[in-house]
């Protein structure tokens, strides 16, 4: 017989995707979403905790709390390689912490420290998406300080092409699909996680 991959979680995900049923299980690592802005580790992150009754927290927003500042003002008055000190501290800081769905920034993966750190305390999901996903995803927002330019577009793809070797470096790898919901795209996750051993346990 033919061994469970996470396809076949994702068949059952889409029969079930009409239903907002919860997919119930226990972590017993911290699971961390990596990837380019847009990609929905926020938003995917978030259902997916909720799916799993894990608590969910998201770099971005732990040092916007700690700073009370928002990330672009952090990038602004104290620059990019402030911004990723703390980001390397408040990740140690999460994975330290109970096991739960941790979204990160989306150039925390770049820093091989904090890819090791990753790697020892969690697993990594790169949630990918081709860039013209991406871009229709951050076109209307400039929050994101590194895409205040002159040619945002731009901007992105030479981002997504200096990237991809990194995120390439996570364990789990999901793509996201243009169509696919933030709910159906959290299962999407879910099923590829319960093929990586011992770290979701039924309930
Ligand atoms: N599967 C999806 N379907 C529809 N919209 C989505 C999906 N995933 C994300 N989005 C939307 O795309 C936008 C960007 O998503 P999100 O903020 O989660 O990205 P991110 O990876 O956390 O980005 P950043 O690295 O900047 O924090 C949000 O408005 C979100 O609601
Ligand atoms: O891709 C990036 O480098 C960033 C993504 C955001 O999540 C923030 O962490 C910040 O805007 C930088
Ligand atoms: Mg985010």
């Amino acid at each position: 017989m033919r061994e469970m991959g996470p396809e076949d979680g994702i068949d059952k995900v889409r029969a079930g995707a009409e239903q907002d049923q919860p997919v119930l299980g226990h972590l017993t690592r911290s699971i961390v979403l990596v990837g380019m802005m847009g990609s929905g580790k926020t938003a995917v992150g978030t259902a997916v905790a909720r799916f799993l009754g894990a608590p969910f927290l998201d770099s971005d927003h732990e040092i916007e709390r700690a700073a009370q500042m928002t990330v672009a003002e952090i990038f602004a008055r104290d620059g990019e390689p402030f911004f990723r000190a703390r980001e390397s501290e408040v990740l140690e800081r999460l994975l330290s912490g109970p096991p739960g769905v941790i979204s990160t920034g989306g150039g925390a993966f770049l820093s091989e420290t904090n890819r090791e750190m990753i790697a020892r305390l969690g697993v990594s999901v790169w949630l990918k998406a081709d860039l013209e996903l991406l871009w229709n995803r951050v076109r209307h927002k400039n929050t994101r300080p590194l895409l205040r330019t002159a040619d945002p577009k731009k901007t992105l793809t030479d981002l997504l092409a200096q990237r991809l070797p990194h995120y390439s470096k996570a364990q789990v790898v999901v793509e996201a699909e243009q169509g696919l919901s933030v709910p159906d795209m959290a299962r999407k996750v879910i099923a590829h996680l319960r093929v990586v051993d011992g770290l979701i346990e039924e309930v």
